[in-house]
């Protein structure tokens, strides 16, 4: 038996003429190339079958289309030469084209004190689409970051003020007395709860760049107290005092990063959403804000 005598299901004529919006595959997995980095990504390769009389699309013609992904360093041109790609394939078949990868991308980060480094992952997402000729390219990012309560912290500070009263009542003040006392657990009697807190960054692009670090970079920057690699007690402490300048309810993070996001040239659109999973509850703070550019 010859390729020439084997059957093509995906050749034959549907029994129910129907357009499809999307057909492909999900969770293909492959190798990509960002920032001078190989790292492992899945990929959903899909095309819009709008022939409804076509029985199916030609799933390996989108599949070997991602073997350009395997070399080259990701981009918008690269995304849009192998959307491109599933739709010459498809001609006929197929207006449409997508294609979401989702990665995690691994940076160096520096200690706040101390001469160490050390790597944080950082999940990506990225989502390309050619529509009626337009092209789109979406990136979803996740950072983490730590966010102190500031309302906790007024509340410890006022316990820490009475204690002070107490303890100091009807007593002249001794410099060494003093200081002795804030260096110790029963001065400062309360301290602010804080929290592992993540920001999802879904940003729509314009122009051909792919900032994926850049956008991490602006993001962790806006927040302040980005989640730490290596830490020794200098860096810890340096740590501290960051929170401890940098208190923040969820809807100041979040508007913290949408004036860090509107800043940028490449983004179109913006939807971002963080979540502070409270210590003091057992359930997270949650706000989310959106903007369009006005041109868009
Ligand atoms: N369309 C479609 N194909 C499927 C599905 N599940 C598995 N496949 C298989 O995907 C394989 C690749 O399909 P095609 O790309 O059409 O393969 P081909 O006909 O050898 O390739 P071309 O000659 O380029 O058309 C086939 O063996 C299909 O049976 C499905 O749900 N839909």
């Amino acid at each position: 038996m010859n390729a020439l005598t084997l059957p093509d299901i995906a050749a034959q004529a549907s029994r129910q003429a129907l357009p499809l919006d999307w057909v492909g595959m999900c969770g293909i997995a492959l190798p990509i190339l960002i920032d001078g980095q190989h790292l492992t990504a899945t990929a959903d390769a899909g095309v819009s079958l709008d022939d409804g009389t076509a029985r199916g699309i030609h799933m390996s013609r989108l599949y070997l289309a991602l073997e350009m992904l395997d070399q080259q360093p990701l981009t918008s041109a690269l995304l849009r030469n192998v959307l491109q790609r599933f739709l010459d394939t498809h001609e006929g078949l197929s207006k449409n084209a997508y294609l979401r990868i989702h990665t995690q991308l691994l940076l160096k980060r520096p200690a706040l004190v101390s001469p160490l480094a050390g790597w944080k992952t950082y999940p990506v997402s990225i989502e390309a689409r050619l529509e009626n000729q337009m092209f789109h390219v979406e990136l979803k990012i996740d950072v983490t970051y730590s966010s102190t309560c500031p309302c906790s912290a007024a509340l410890a500070r006022q316990l820490i003020q009475q204690q002070f009263v107490d303890d100091f009542a009807n007593t002249p003040l001794q410099h060494e007395a003093v200081l002795a006392w804030l260096g110790s657990a029963n001065g400062i009697v309360a301290t602010p709860h804080s929290q592992r807190s993540s920001a999802q960054l879904h940003v729509q692009l314009q122009g051909t760049d792919l900032p994926i670090v850049d956008l991490i970079n602006a993001a962790e920057a806006a927040l302040g107290t980005a989640v730490q690699t290596a830490v020794k007690r200098a860096d810890e402490q340096a740590f501290a005092l960051a929170n401890g300048q940098n208190l923040m309810f969820c809807e100041d993070a979040a508007r913290r990063l949408h004036l860090a996001l509107k800043r940028s040239d490449a983004i179109n659109a913006f939807h971002l959403k963080v979540i502070h999973a409270e210590s003091l509850h057992a359930h997270d703070a949650v706000a989310e804000s959106r903007w369009t550019r006005a041109s868009a």
